[in-house]
């Protein structure tokens, strides 16, 4: 297995908080990481350094055998790093389809030839191509989810990273969200998925990783780090 992703020593502070303290983690080409931690841990912040959307203090980024620790944000979004929000946030008043459209033209730079038989197999993979034509502000909380997955995975990506997707949702909904995502991991996809639903997350992930306060606690095969000692007194509140 080759890495798609290497993250060397990466720090980041706000004022006197650090927030990301010296992250070594890497993620191979096809595989799904977990991402565990109590909240405030630096979860979304690791992920805004890897989508470029905060620059680390120090450390190297590598993606795809390029150093991108540098690199804009909507470049690295082109070089093949998609994303969704923890918060959904679709452009309201435009439909589900033009979502779609503005992250394949904008944020994957693809023509319109290209960008629309992509955004109708993504809304398919989704589960919202009954509802291409609605409103993205009035979907409810599991169509905002799906319609979060389908704008990343119209950009194309070769990484995807996933914000507590799940949050939120009923057994029944993530259970849902979880089929979808599986499709997508079985089409080759590599995943970095932050997850608060333990279980949603074991039925993806082939290695899970817990950040506390910013720094790498514990990482391995799922089952492992659910039992380390140290995980459970940490981000399960049990004494080991
Ligand atoms: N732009 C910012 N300025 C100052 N502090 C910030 C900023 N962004 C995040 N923080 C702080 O950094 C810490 C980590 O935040 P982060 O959102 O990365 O945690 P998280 O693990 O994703 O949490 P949660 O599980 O609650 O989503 C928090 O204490 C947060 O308040």
């Amino acid at each position: 297995m080759t890495a798609l992703l290497s993250i060397a020593g990466v720090s980041k502070r706000y004022g006197a908080l650090k927030v990301t303290d010296d992250v070594t983690l890497s993620v191979d080409t096809g595989e799904t990481l977990g991402i565990l931690g109590p909240n405030g841990a630096g979860k979304t912040t690791l992920f805004n350094l890897i989508s470029g959307d905060v620059r680390a203090d120090r450390g190297t980024i590598t993606f795809a055998g390029s150093d991108i620790s540098a690199v804009p944000a909507y470049r690295r979004c082109r070089a093949g790093i998609g994303r969704s929000y923890q918060v959904p946030q679709p452009y309201g008043a435009m439909t589900v389809f033009e979502n779609c459209l503005v992250a394949a033209t904008f944020g994957a730079e693809l023509s319109e030839h290209e960008a629309y038989p992509l955004c109708v197999d993504v809304l398919d993979k989704t589960g919202l191509l009954k509802k291409a034509n609605e409103l993205a502000g009035g979907l409810p909380l599991l169509d905002r989810k799906r319609l979060e997955l389908a704008r990343a995975l119209s950009t194309r990506p070769q990484l995807l990273l996933l914000d507590e997707i799940a949050g939120g949702l009923t057994e029944h909904e993530a259970a849902v969200l979880v089929g979808e995502i599986k499709a997508i991991k079985a089409q080759g996809v590599t995943m970095i998925w932050i997850e608060h639903v333990v279980h949603a997350l074991l039925a993806v992930a082939d290695r899970l990783l817990v950040l506390n306060f910013g720094a790498v606690l514990a990482e391995g095969k799922p089952l492992d780090v659910l039992e380390n000692p140290e995980v459970k007194r940490v981000y399960m509140g049990l004494e080991a």
